[in-house]
């Protein structure tokens, strides 16, 4: 279970202090998904990566499994990030020196889950068998986001956590991604906290919130 309990997180502009998060409270159950939406500037992208453990709050609480997230040492959190969590951005942040290959066994390498049965499974249900040497500058938007969904479900994440991961597709490609990444995420058994600015793709998930305020305002089952 994640548990987000009155997070708080400014941010020091130079117009002065910016406050972004003023008492988020939240609650995902491992295996469930979550919209996350909000307008622009509300602090979404804040909110994941304080539980990606890229950044830190400056008050309240993160709980994991009922483990605190925050007060944790960097070595720690850099070891949460590798071990449990697959991030997945709206560019897709492929390593552009290596090919599909190395790219989709490189998270799960560095956390020693390298499961091949598991990942040729993903290479075929994301259809890059055919793909599987060629560098990512080779690759069109929607293949490049295929390889960065089967690199970040590779080490089999209790959570995944993505940012608008279709927001770069078109609508036709943006629903057979989300399609493959909610099946696969289901098969993987990990719990999606997803940020969406569309309705429609936060429709397919099995909750929805929206930040207004620094706050959750509303959540539904
Ligand atoms: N490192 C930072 N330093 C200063 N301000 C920041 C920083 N990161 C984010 N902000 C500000 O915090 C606010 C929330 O940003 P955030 O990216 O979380 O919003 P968002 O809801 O994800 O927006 P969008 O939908 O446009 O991506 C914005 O006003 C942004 O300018």
């Amino acid at each position: 279970m994640l548990v987000i309990e009155q997070l708080h997180k400014s941010f020091s502009t130079p117009q002065g202090l910016l406050p972004v998060l003023q008492g988020v409270d939240l609650r995902l159950a491992r295996g469930s998904s979550l919209a996350l939406m909000g307008e622009s500037g509300s602090g979404k992208s804040t909110l994941l990566h304080l539980v990606a453990g890229l950044d830190r709050a400056d008050s309240g609480r993160i709980l994991i499994d009922d483990d605190p997230l925050d007060g944790r040492s960097e070595a720690s959190l850099a070891l949460w990030r590798r071990q449990a969590v697959g991030l997945v951005f709206q560019q897709y942040n492929l390593i552009s020196s290596l090919d599909v290959a190395a790219n989709l066994a490189f998270q799960a390498r560095l956390a020693a889950r390298h499961d091949p049965q598991w990942l040729a499974y993903l290479v075929q249900r994301l259809g890059l068998a055919s793909l599987l040497e060629r560098y990512p500058e080779q690759l069109s938007g929607g293949q490049q986001q295929r390889v960065a969904i089967g690199r970040a479900l590779a080490g089999r994440p209790a959570w995944l956590l993505a940012d608008e991961p279709t927001g770069s597709l078109d609508e036709a490609s943006s629903d057979e991604v989300l399609n493959l990444l909610l099946q696969l995420v289901a098969e993987a058994g990990s719990g999606v906290l997803m940020v969406t600015h569309s309705p429609r793709l936060a429709a397919r998930l099995q909750q929805r919130c929206y930040l207004q305020g620094g706050r959750v305002q509303a959540e539904q089952g």
